[in-house]
């Protein structure tokens, strides 16, 4: 059986828009969007993992809401376990990465405009297709 890696990232909304980061070219999925996060460490809960990811890379503080989408999916023998949940900015938003290249808030339909690693397909299907963080 391969390894499984548990990876956590956030779909961060404001208004309309979807906050997705383009991954540093020198690393592994380099050039890919993505929704920002990061291996969750042994003992952290997703929601404080997440926390600690997006202060470290992006320099920010959320909220982290329910549940978007999970699940596996086996890239280059390794299975990745992507959990997406949905968040919302404390205060500031970003303006730079440790991790990536490119912050960019997207409209929905911008989503299918630019390359996600196969894990996040799923997501991007769901929001493209119109969902929405649980109210409240
Ligand atoms: N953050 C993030 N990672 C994703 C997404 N989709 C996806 O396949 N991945 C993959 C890419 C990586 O193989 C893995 C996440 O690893 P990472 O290198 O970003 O995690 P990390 O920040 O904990 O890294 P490190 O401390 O080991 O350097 O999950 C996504 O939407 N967000």
């Amino acid at each position: 059986m391969p390894a499984t890696i548990h990876v956590v990232a956030a779909v961060i909304t404001r208004g309309d828009g979807i906050l997705a980061c383009r991954r540093n070219a020198d690393r592994e999925a380099g050039g890919l969007w993505e929704f920002p996060g990061g291996k969750a460490e042994a003992g952290e809960s997703s929601a404080e993992a997440l926390v600690r990811e997006i202060c470290e890379e992006l320099g920010v503080g959320i909220h982290v809401g329910g549940l978007l989408h999970r699940g596996t999916t086996e890239v280059n023998g390794r299975l990745v376990d992507l959990e997406c949940r949905w968040a919302t900015l404390v205060d500031a938003a970003p303006v730079s990465s440790t991790d990536h290249d490119g912050i960019r808030w997207f409209r929905r339909d911008e989503l299918r405009d630019v390359d996600w690693p196969e894990p996040d397909q799923p997501t991007v299907e769901l929001l493209i297709e119109g969902a929405q963080p649980p109210v409240g």
